[in-house]
C-alpha cells in the first residue's frame, strides 16, 4: 500500500481517477452541466475543451505577454509598482507574500485597459485591442460556464451568476504570470542528497512561484503555455499537479462562488511551483461582481439539512478583507455563520 503524507505531491495528475475532470463543452448540454456541478463539488477545479475561444485570440494574447516579459527590467517597471494593478515582481499583494514570479495585473474594463496599455507597450493600440478581444471572449466563456452551473444546480434564475460578471461595473481582472525557470541550486542538492528534513517542494528541488491560496472572486479561467507547475490541493493536503494543456482552459471556483452555493462548490487551494528548466507563462481571468453587489447563498441551496453558512456581504467588503490578509489566509471563514450543532 502507498501511504501519502499530507505534504506529498503525487506524480500522476490525481489520485481520484487520474486528474481533474476534463469536460468537453460540445457534448449534450444537460450532461455537461451535471459534470461541471460534480467537478465543482469534488475538486473545485476542472478543464474545459472545445471551449470556443479562437486560437488566434489566444495566440495574440500569449504573444503580447511574452513580448512584455522579454523587455528589459527598466521598461517593465514603467508599468509598476502594482497598485495592485500593474507590473509586479516577486512581491504578491501588500502584506509580505513573495514568489518567484513577475506579473501584470489588469482590470478588465476597457477604460482601464486603454490607460495602462500606454505604459506597457510602444504599440499601445495593438496591446489594447488584443487584451479587449481576449477579455470579451473569455468573459463569454465564463458566462456560459456559470449558466451551465446554474442549470446543473436547478437554480430558478439561470442567468443570475453570469449577470454578476457581465455587469458593466464588474470588478473582473486579467493577470499575466511569468515564472522564469530556476535551476536547482547546490544548496538544494546538498539537502536532497542528505535526505534532510526539507519540505517536499525543496526536496524535489522546486521553488514556490505562487504560494498556496484560494481565489477570492467567482470563477477563474486559466490558460498556460506547455510548462506545468500549477497544483491543486485535494482532500486536505494532497497536492495534485494540473497537467498543462494548451488546448484547454483550467477553471476553478472562487470564494464568492463557494459562498453563493452555500458551500456546495469548493474554492480549492492551489499553488504554482517553478520549473527548473522551462519558463511558465499563464494568462488568468478572474470573474468578479461589481464592488456594490451583495453576495449571499442562493435560496435554492439553503435547506433545513444545509442551513445558511455565510452572512451577506458585498464584493467590495470581501475584497477589502482579502487585501488586509496574507495570500494563504482562509478569508471566507470570517464570513461564516455559526449554526446550532457546529463544533465550536
Ligand atoms: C496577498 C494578496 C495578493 C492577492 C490579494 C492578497 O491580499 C490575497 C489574495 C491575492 C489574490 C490571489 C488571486 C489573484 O491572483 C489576486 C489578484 C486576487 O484577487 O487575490 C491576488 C491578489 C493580488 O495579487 O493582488
Ligand atoms: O499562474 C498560475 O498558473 C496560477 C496563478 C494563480 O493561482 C493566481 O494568479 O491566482
Ligand atoms: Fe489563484
Amino acid at each position: 500500500m502507498v501511504v501519502l503524507s499530507p505534504n506529498t505531491t503525487i506524480g500522476i495528475e490525481s489520485i481520484k481517477g487520474l486528474g481533474v475532470p476534463v469536460i468537453d463543452l460540445s457534448r449534450k448540454r444537460s450532461r455537461v452541466s451535471e459534470l461541471i456541478v460534480k467537478a465543482c463539488e469534488e475538486y473545485g477545479f476542472f478543464k474545459v475543451i472545445n471551449h470556443g475561444v479562437s486560437k488566434e485570440i489566444i495566440a495574440n494574447m500569449e504573444k503580447e505577454g511574452l513580448d512584455f516579459f522579454a523587455k528589459p527590467s527598466l521598461e517593465k517597471h514603467k508599468a509598476g509598482p502594482p497598485t495592485p494593478l500593474g507590473y509586479g515582481i516577486k512581491n504578491i499583494g501588500f502584506n509580505g507574500d513573495m514568489g518567484e514570479v513577475e506579473y501584470l495585473l489588469l482590470h478588465t474594463n476597457s477604460h482601464s485597459i486603454s490607460q495602462i496599455s500606454k505604459s506597457i507597450s510602444k504599440d499601445s493600440t495593438k496591446f489594447n485591442c488584443v487584451v479587449n478581444d481576449y477579455v470579451q471572449s473569455i468573459r463569454n466563456l465564463a458566462c456560459e460556464i456559470l449558466d451551465l452551473m446554474a442549470e446543473g444546480l436547478w437554480v430558478q434564475d439561470k442567468s443570475f451568476l453570469s449577470r454578476l460578471i457581465r455587469d458593466v461595473d464588474s470588478d473582473s481582472l486579467i493577470r499575466l504570470n511569468h515564472y522564469p525557470s530556476s535551476p536547482p541550486s547546490s544548496k538544494d542538492n546538498i539537502n536532497n542528497n542528505n535526505n534532510t528534513t526539507m519540505d517536499w517542494s525543496h526536496h524535489n528541488n522546486s521553488r514556490i512561484g505562487f504560494g498556496e491560496h484560494s481565489d477570492p472572486q467567482i470563477l477563474t479561467l486559466l490558460r498556460s503555455n506547455d510548462v506545468g507547475g500549477l497544483q491543486v490541493s485535494i482532500d486536505d493536503g494532497m497536492w495534485v499537479p494540473i497537467q498543462p494543456d494548451t488546448t484547454a482552459f483550467c477553471v476553478n471556483v472562487g470564494d464568492v462562488l463557494q459562498a453563493l452555493t452555500n458551500g456546495r462548490f469548493i474554492s480549492a487551494r492551489h499553488r504554482v511551483l517553478v520549473n527548473s528548466f522551462k519558463s511558465r507563462m499563464s494568462v488568468v481571468y478572474f470573474g468578479a461582481p461589481p464592488l456594490h453587489a451583495w453576495i449571499s447563498p442562493l435560496p435554492e441551496l439553503i435547506t433545513p439539512q444545509n442551513p445558511c453558512l455565510y452572512r451577506p456581504f458585498t464584493w467590495g467588503e470581501y475584497k477589502k478583507t482579502t487585501y488586509s490578509l496574507r495570500l494563504g489566509d482562509s478569508r471566507l471563514d470570517l464570513f461564516r455563520i455559526h449554526n446550532e450543532g457546529d463544533i465550536p
